[in-house]
């Protein structure tokens, strides 16, 4: 199920604290930073903070610059962006700033907190949308994707919310605020809480840019730890994108298929990557990924296949096909973008061969059109 770009935003202190235990919000961003945010806010389709967040801090979460809501309102967007939180109880005051500002807003809660927060909110025209017995993420983002329309989704905290999205691979990307002060105390806010992340503690996020803003430095990362079995993160969707850019690579055929191949092991590193026609005229990209890395390699039982198209599962001219290969060399995770059509073999199904051998198959149709594009010629 497509979801939005979840940009998971937060300024925090060098002792990695969101805020002190004062009653008074701590301002870790200086005016520089705010107004970057300001900008961050004004490029996204809805802002969602978690229900701690409304009690600790009063936000009204506003684009707060006239010319950016002019510009979004000239590009036929709503001034402000769709206004989110999320709470489990559905105890919501009504008297918050947050729902007397700015545009449309929705709560997501449990089924018992649909009636709470229907109650606690009557009358104040919000989208109260219960999403089960528990509050699931991945419910919540498919609504936002499906019925609201929102395609770049920021998240303002707290840590509870910034922690699970991270936990659960739904971020796309983390905005830090780095800002040169100790907090100190013990039960200060955490970004960042205990528990299991994607990658285990050995996984690196990628560093995609660094900025001084003022006294702060902002700090931009992507994720990169694969997801695990059938389940897509986040880090897949990234993975699988590169995967289709280097199909753009291959030397072009009239003959075969231009396809584009990334192994990544569970912590996130890269373990080779290849494309069709990399090394010889017959080379499929899987073949000429897995070529790159010794063969019993630890690091490939746990490792994640990424092909542009489905592995094939037939081949005249080597004696096995991308999809054995794949399984000889212990991969037992594979995420694809694009089923084989019946061009060169009827009824390819290297997805089914390696599922029936154990393996994870995940499709990605987002990625369908990209893993197309340097084939168009074969049509
Ligand atoms: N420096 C910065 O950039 C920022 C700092 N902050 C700071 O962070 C602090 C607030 O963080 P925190 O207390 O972690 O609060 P959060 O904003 O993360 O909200 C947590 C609340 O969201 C609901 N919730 C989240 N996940 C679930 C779930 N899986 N199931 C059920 N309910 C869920 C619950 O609401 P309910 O209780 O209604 O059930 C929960 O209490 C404040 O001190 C604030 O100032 C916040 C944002 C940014
Ligand atoms: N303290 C803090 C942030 N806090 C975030 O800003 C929200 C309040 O925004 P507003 O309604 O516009 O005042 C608050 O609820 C929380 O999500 N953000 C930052 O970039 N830097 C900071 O130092």
């Amino acid at each position: 199920m497509p979801h939005p770009y979840v940009l998971l935003s937060a300024a925090v202190s060098l002792d990695g604290r969101l805020d002190d235990t004062g009653p008074e919000r701590l301002l870790l961003s200086g005016p520089a930073d705010f107004d970057r945010v300001d900008e961050v806010r004004a490029d996204s389709d809805a802002i969602l903070v978690g229900a701690g967040t409304l009690r600790a801090d009063n936000p009204r979460l506003l684009v707060n610059s006239a010319e950016r809501r002019a510009a979004r309102v000239a590009a036929g967007r709503p001034a402000y962006p769709l206004k989110v939180t999320v709470s489990g109880t559905g105890d919501l005051d009504p008297t918050a700033n947050f729902w007397s500002t700015g545009g449309e807003k929705v709560v997501y809660t449990t089924d018992e907190g649909a009636v709470t927060a229907a109650e606690a909110l009557h009358g104040l025209g919000v989208d109260v949308v219960p999403v089960g017995p528990g509050l699931d993420w991945r419910a919540v983002l498919t609504h936002l994707h499906d019925v609201r329309g929102v395609r770049r989704l920021m998240v303002e905290g707290g840590g509870r919310v910034h922690t699970q999205l991270l936990q659960q691979g739904l971020a796309d990307e983390l905005q830090l605020a780095l800002a040169p002060l100790v907090v100190g105390q013990p039960h200060a806010p955490k970004l960042f809480g205990d528990g299991e992340y994607p990658g285990g503690p050995r996984n690196r996020l990628r560093l995609i840019e660094t900025r001084p803003v003022g006294d702060v430095v902002l700090m931009r990362y992507v994720p990169t730890a694969p997801g695990t079995g059938p389940v897509p993160s986040a880090a897949d969707h990234r993975w699988l994108a590169l995967a289709c850019e280097l199909a753009a690579e291959c030397p072009p055929s009239r003959t075969a298929f231009s396809v584009g191949a990334v192994v990544v092991a569970a912590d996130g590193t890269e373990l080779a990557r290849g494309y069709s026609r990399e090394s010889d005229p017959l080379a499929h990209a899987e073949e000429a990924a897995l070529a790159k890395i010794e063969p019993g390699d630890p690091r490939l039982p746990a490792a994640t296949v990424y092909s542009s198209l489905e592995p094939c599962a037939r081949r005249a001219s080597r004696p096995a096909p991308c999809a054995r290969l794949i399984l000889d060399a212990g991969v037992r995770r594979v995420v694809t973008a694009w089923r084989e059509p019946d061009t060169f073999v009827a009824a390819a199904d290297g997805n089914g061969l390696l599922a029936a051998e154990g393996a994870d198959v995940v499709v990605l149709p987002e990625h369908e059109s990209a893993a197309k594009a340097p084939n168009r010629h074969l049509n």
